[in-house]
């Protein structure tokens, strides 16, 4: 038997929940790179009743203007979030050594570990995941051997719902800009592949200086976020800065991905985002990250180019996306770039420049 802490087994898997002050490691030098403007009619995120008769209308202005929204009225049941969140709890509650069993492999999606884009920071976050792509019977088996069948079908149940409403989003946001989704066969006809990443922002003694989520814009066309009523995720617009996302009891929170930034031509700019942490509180966070059938070419929509306006960007697959992402993190997007915007300024949603840590 070992007498060290199972902390010291792996510096990357510390566990943050025993921690009482913030290690070096963990320590950000600066938490803002980008500016912040001062202003003085407070910019919110825009909140959208999805039963509204202008939702469509709405939809596509949040996403032209900030890539992020909140909805309410979306249809999935109240209870099915909540249980949701219980079984996340559930799952960071287990011991490190029990978790460790789980864990994403080096070159691996799926399992337990840091954020992956950790390996683009100098510091480490304060935060654990679990992300599952596909089933999630291998890694609950692990975690719960006996008892795993109740994880996963809260798993499929969520999957379920939030494969509705994504399908209903992209109804929104493609109808607002004049898109059918006949144009766009492969929405309704293949099943997408998704993504659920588990977050977990364990207290921090010190918050001030530590980062819960570095600065990122998702691959997809677009996430569905669930917080728990604890407030952390923030979104950068510009000229305004970085703007908390406050949680709304049952609201889910939608953001652009990439892949919409590029179906779009750019109309819809993902947005930048991230996620601070507290001195008091355990945060959660559930993320559906939906994107196109692995293998479908995605390239700016017909509809939205001609000569005034050719398409900015390349196709792409979003397999072969998140490839580009894991080796070209913030610079992703510009690296599938055609051609330099006609006013020959750098494009801002890009985010090329951002650098935290
Ligand atoms: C399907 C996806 C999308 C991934 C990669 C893979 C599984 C986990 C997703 C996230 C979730 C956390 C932020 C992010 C930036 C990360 O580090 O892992 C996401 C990333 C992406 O959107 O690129
Ligand atoms: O925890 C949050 O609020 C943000 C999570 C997130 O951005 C992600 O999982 O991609
Ligand atoms: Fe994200």
């Amino acid at each position: 038997m070992h007498t060290k802490p199972y902390t010291m087994i792996n510096q990357k898997h510390l566990d943050l929940n025993s921690m009482k002050e913030l290690p070096e490691s963990h320590a950000w030098l600066s938490l803002d790179e980008l500016p912040s403007y001062s202003s003085s009619t407070p910019d919110q995120v825009p909140v959208i009743n999805l039963k509204d008769p202008n939702a469509m209308e709405l939809v596509g202005h949040a996403c032209k203007t900030w890539g992020v929204f909140q909805v309410t009225n979306h249809g999935v049941p109240t209870n099915l979030l909540e249980q949701m969140e219980a079984a996340g709890r559930k799952l960071f509650a287990l011991p490190m050594q029990q978790k460790l069993k789980a864990a994403r492999s080096p070159n691996g999606v799926s399992g337990y570990g840091v954020a992956r884009i950790s390996a683009f920071f100098p510091k480490l976050m304060w935060s654990e995941g679990f992300t599952i792509v596909g089933s999630a019977y291998e890694h609950a088996r692990k975690l719960w051997p006996n008892r795993y069948n109740r994880f996963c079908c809260v798993i499929e149940e969520y999957k379920e719902e939030m494969n509705k409403l994504a399908q209903k989003l992209m109804f929104l946001m493609l109808g607002s800009l004049g898109v059918t989704m006949e144009d766009v066969k492969w929405a309704t006809t293949q099943r997408s592949c998704p993504a659920l990443q588990l977050n977990s922002y364990p207290a921090c003694p010190d918050p001030d200086r530590a980062m819960g989520l570095a600065a990122h814009t998702d691959s997809t066309l677009l996430t569905i976020l669930h917080q728990n009523n604890t407030s952390g995720l923030q979104a950068h617009k510009e000229g305004t800065g970085w703007v908390t996302v406050p949680p709304i009891p049952g609201a889910l929170v939608i953001n652009v991905g990439d892949l919409l930034h590029i179906l779009s031509n750019g109309l819809y700019p993902s947005v930048l985002h991230r996620a601070m942490v507290n001195r008091t509180q355990h945060r959660l966070s559930v993320a559906y990250l939906y994107g196109p059938p692995s293998n479908v070419q995605i390239s700016p929509l017909s509809k939205l180019t001609d000569q005034v306006h050719p398409p900015l960007y390349r196709s792409v697959t979003w397999s072969e996306y998140l490839g580009t992402k894991a080796k070209h993190f913030n610079k992703a997007l510009s690296s599938v770039r055609l051609c330099a915007p006609l006013n020959g300024f750098a494009d801002t949603n890009d985010h090329n420049g951002v650098r935290v840590g």
